[in-house]
């Protein structure tokens, strides 16, 4: 008989309707992988960030079709069912079930680990629709999940450099290209979602892992486009990495280039690509005098990124080690001390060549 394999699907989770989003930002700023804090500190800040911050957020999730929440589950669905078929035909003997866990609002991980311990799954693969590893992410949901699944599971780390993902963007980004009519002058960013720079100096490796990826789509692209890495949404007073998207947009248009963005680090439209990108930088395009401002739509049920994930459970099930990354072991190079992967050892005489890109 074949096994029950569960594979829960990690994301942040944005609030159904406007009512639930003060109550959705008072989640997240309230984790501690996020503000970093002890708790009754953590807790006070979220209740004030969290009040102060909900009626202007919650215009921009009004501007979505999406009755006044976020559009993420929705998507995460989409993928979910996908991934699902994909599943059914690679592991035909095998009984497949995606299950969504959400970080910060609805299905909760906590539900998802209940579904699962309910369902009776023989296997779990943990995957996270976040291709790069970073503790306030996949690392903030591991920890949701390891309190609240009792069982073992196996974890796929990040696949930035994933063959299929790479190549998936490539071809959002030549479509992107198809659509703004061939400019032959491209100025193309790629966009991630900012960290503070505390976090990075912490060990967080995802900054690493999306100027990598940055590179490797840079090198298939037409060599003589301009390519940039940068990063969005910042929130809060510290200081975070840079540079910053909106400014790199101001620059770019003053000189009248034509603009592709391209966002990196998500997966699928929610507020940060529909809105930020798809709406508040198109305005700083055209008040800074660009030629041409196109947005890349994010890869969604790209079947290049179905191919990802699913090529990713079945290695993961096939593996020894309980967590994987996109080269079977560990990715980062040492130093990032966030990585999930123990560091790899120096043999004698031996070596070893950490970065695999
Ligand atoms: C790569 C993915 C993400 C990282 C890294 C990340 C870090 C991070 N985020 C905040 C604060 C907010 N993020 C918000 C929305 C949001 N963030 C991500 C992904 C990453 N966040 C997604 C997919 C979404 C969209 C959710 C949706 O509703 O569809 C928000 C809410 C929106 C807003 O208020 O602007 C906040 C707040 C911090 C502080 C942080 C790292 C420390
Ligand atoms: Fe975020
Ligand atoms: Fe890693």
């Amino acid at each position: 008989m074949g096994r029950r394999i569960a594979v829960v699907l990690f994301n942040l989770g944005g609030p159904d309707t406007g009512d639930d989003v003060q109550p959705f930002l008072k989640n997240l700023f309230r984790d501690p992988a996020i503000i970093r804090a002890p708790l009754p500190i953590r807790w006070l800040v979220a209740r004030i960030i969290s009040s102060r911050r909900a009626p202007m957020v919650k215009q921009n999730y009004a501007l979505m079709d999406a009755g006044g929440g976020s559009p993420l589950l929705g998507e995460t669905k989409k993928q979910s069912a996908a991934l699902e078929a994909e599943l059914a035909m690679r592991l035909p003997g095998d009984e497949v079930r995606c299950f969504i866990a959400m970080r910060y609002w609805h299905p909760f991980t906590e539900e998802a680990a209940a579904e699962v311990q309910k369902w009776g799954a023989d296997e779990v693969v943990l995957l996270p629709l976040y291709p790069q590893f970073s503790t306030t992410t996949t690392g903030s949901s591991l920890t949701a999940w390891n309190k609240a699944y009792k069982g073992q599971s196996r974890t796929v780390c990040c696949y930035p450099f994933e063959e299929n993902f790479v190549s998936a963007h490539v071809d959002r980004i030549m479509e992107a290209w198809e659509r703004a009519g061939r400019p032959d002058q491209v100025n193309l960013l790629l966009s991630a979602h900012g960290l503070p720079e505390s976090v990075i100096k912490a060990g967080d490796p995802y900054q690493w892992q999306c100027e990598a990826l940055a590179e490797m789509v840079a090198g298939r692209v037409p060599a003589h486009w301009e390519v940039s890495v940068c990063y969005q949404s910042r929130v809060g007073p510290m200081k975070w990495i840079g540079p910053a998207t909106e400014e790199e947009i101001a620059r770019i248009s003053d000189q009248g280039g034509n603009i592709l963005i391209a966002p990196i680090a998500f997966v699928s439209e929610h507020i940060e690509t529909l809105v930020e990108l798809g709406e508040e930088y198109r305005l700083v395009a055209e008040k800074h005098g660009a030629a041409s401002y196109t947005r890349v739509e994010a890869l969604g049920t790209h079947p290049g990124f179905i191919a990802t994930m699913a090529g990713e459970v079945t290695q993961a099930l096939s593996m020894k080690a309980a967590i994987r990354s996109c080269a079977g072991d560990r990715l980062c190079p040492s130093g990032w001390s966030g990585c999930p992967h123990a560091e790899r050892k120096q043999k004698a005489g031996v070596r070893i060549t950490e970065n695999a890109v």
